[in-house]
């Protein structure tokens, strides 16, 4: 019995990696009655029946799983956000990092199209709002950034961000080789253009990242309207001060983040992300 990570998923095959090997597994009739399908990112024991195949046994307990790619056990998520075209949006920034806050994932910033700037003020304000809470990196598509390649060491990853902000041509500088790779694939299975693509993790700077980039758009839908203020991760250094346990910082007297606002220790624009979207959750709840 071995413990490996499927890194992929095709055709019922899982794909495990155990020491340095790919083993070509099923899970067997175990997980149908169970409805509990292996995913992608899975820790999982396996028994070895030849030299490369086996059959998976267990699926050892998720930290996180995320839809959109179907990945479980994320260490973090790069929100790209471009700079230029779409033009850079706080909110919707905010937006991602409350939804990856939400699935227990670390979020790391990456603003892309650096070399569109001209608004030396929006950077600096970029630097001002999420220097202090989150890991934060300026790229463009022509230059490779080490510091970035730096994060991977040890950790799944996933990218994310609206369409058109530079995702798969993040990964095409960080992984040049991927591009090349994927069109061999769907040349040879001579497949065409509407080829699904199956999320596989690739090896990338001592670590893995999924290889298709994730959702581009966020909806709040499993996330309850008490629990989006822990998202704010700068909130936590205050809640716990408010006058009331269970104060949601908007109304509330001698509420702790509300003075830490007046005091710049939490961000208007984030305050504000943070209602916007208190008020989405609640308005959609009364519908029900
Ligand atoms: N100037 C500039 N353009 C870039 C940069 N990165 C990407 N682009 C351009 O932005 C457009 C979108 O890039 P993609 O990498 O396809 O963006 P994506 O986020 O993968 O888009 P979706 O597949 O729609 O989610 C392309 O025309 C790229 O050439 C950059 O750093 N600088
Ligand atoms: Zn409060």
């Amino acid at each position: 019995m071995h413990t490996g990570r499927i890194i992929k998923a095709l055709s019922g095959f899982y794909y495990v990696e155990f020491n340095g090997a790919l083993y070509q597994t099923r899970a067997r009739g175990l997980f149908r009655k169970t409805e509990e399908s292996p995913l992608v990112g899975d820790i999982v024991d396996f028994q070895i029946e030849n030299v490369t195949d086996g059959y998976i046994t267990k699926i050892h307990p998720r930290e996180n799983e995320l839809v959109r790619p179907t990945v479980a056990n994320i260490d973090q998520v790069l929100i790209t956000m471009s700079l230029k075209t779409p033009a850079f949006s706080f909110y919707l920034l905010d937006r991602f990092l409350a939804y990856v806050e939400a699935h227990d994932i670390e979020p790391v910033v990456v603003i892309t199209k650096m070399d569109l700037a001209d608004d030396d003020d929006l950077i600096d304000k970029i630097k001002d709002t999420y220097g202090a809470i989150y890991p934060v990196f300026f790229t463009s598509q022509d230059e490779m950034n080490n510091d970035l390649l730096n994060i991977f060491e040890n950790k799944v990853t996933v990218l994310s961000g609206q369409s058109g902000v530079g995702k798969s041509s993040l990964l095409n500088t960080l992984l040049p080789e991927l591009e090349l790779k994927t069109d061999e694939i769907s040349s040879a299975l001579n497949r065409g253009k509407h080829t699904t693509r199956h999320v596989e993790l690739v090896d990338i700077g001592g670590g893995l990242i999924a290889d298709t980039p994730g959702f581009s758009t966020i909806e709040f839908t499993e996330i309850d309207k008490y629990n989006i203020k822990y998202c704010f991760k700068e909130f936590n250094d205050y809640q716990n001060q408010c006058k009331f346990r269970e104060c949601m910082h908007i109304n509330e007297p001698k509420c702790a983040v509300k003075e830490a606002l007046q005091n710049g220790g939490i961000k208007q624009s984030r305050y504000d992300s943070y209602l916007a979207i208190h008020e989405e959750i609640s308005n959609r709840k009364e519908r029900y």
